[in-house]
């Protein structure tokens, strides 16, 4: 991230209204700033820790929906240039209102973190994932070979079935997910909107062929849709899709 410009003369911390901006930083334990109040470092390492903040889910510290889109359009550009395939994983708690519904809503938050956790564990630094709602995550895979997706898959499904969740004095739980999974077409430049769309319907797949199980969509090329290569041959702009 660039730095301010040299020349800025320091701010006057009272003259700005950082009172609240201060509160969240405290709140999220990011209050030890560097330098003077005021100070070029100072203000810098304000906006830097409101950005992180705008950009974490509050309950499990994943990437919010809000950063997993803009990922997404960052990975999308990418692959339409350099013909890497990525891999979009949607990711469902399985009858999670049951969870909620029987034993409350701070044990359907542990449940939640839960998952986070299992989720993070499974993947590499350099994917992405996020919680994107309620109990529904997703995760962003650059760079990751055909062959290898319904591994990862299975390897985040196969975590998360095999943790126990434990809860209060003597709750013991255990609980699934369901996981879609779509390729972003290669070679060309798609939306978030169908990419999504295509990782979803896997979802919808899985839940309806009994759920805790991954289904991926059959590797890229073929299916490019029509509207994605109206983007490719220009015949569409990518605001008619959203
Ligand atoms: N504890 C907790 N519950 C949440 C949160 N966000 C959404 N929920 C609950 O998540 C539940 C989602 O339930 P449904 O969409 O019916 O899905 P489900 O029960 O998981 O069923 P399937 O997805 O079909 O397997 C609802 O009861 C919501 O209230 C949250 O942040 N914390």
């Amino acid at each position: 991230m660039s730095a301010l410009p040299e020349s800025l003369p320091p701010a006057d911390p009272a003259a700005l209204q950082l009172d609240r901006a201060l509160q969240l930083l405290q709140q999220s334990g990011r209050d030890a700033l560097p330098g003077a109040p005021g100070s070029a470092a100072w203000l810098q390492a304000v906006i830097d820790g409101l950005c992180e903040i705008s950009s974490r889910d509050a309950l499990t510290g994943l990437s919010n929906r809000r950063a997993f889109e803009a990922a997404l359009n960052r990975e999308i550009d990418r692959v339409a240039r350099s013909g890497e395939p990525a891999l979009l994983l949607m990711l469902d708690i399985d009858h999670f209102k049951r969870v909620n519904d029987h034993h409350g809503h701070i044990v359907g938050d542990q449940v939640i973190r839960a998952v986070a956790e299992c989720l993070a564990e499974c993947v590499r630094p350099m994917d992405l994932p996020a919680r994107i709602g309620g109990e529904e995550f997703a995760v962003i895979l650059p760079n990751c070979p055909p062959a290898f997706g319904q591994t990862v898959a299975e390897r985040i499904r196969q975590r998360i079935e095999q943790k126990v969740i434990t809860a209060g004095l003597s709750l013991r739980l255990g609980i699934t997910v369901s996981v879609g999974g779509a390729y972003a077409p290669q070679w060309v430049r798609s939306t978030p909107a169908l990419w999504t769309e295509r990782a979803d319907l896997q979802l919808y797949r899985a839940k309806s062929e009994g759920r805790n199980r991954t289904c991926l969509e059959p590797t890229p090329v073929s299916n490019v849709s029509a509207e994605e290569k109206g983007l490719l041959f220009g015949t569409t702009m990518p605001g008619d899709l959203e």
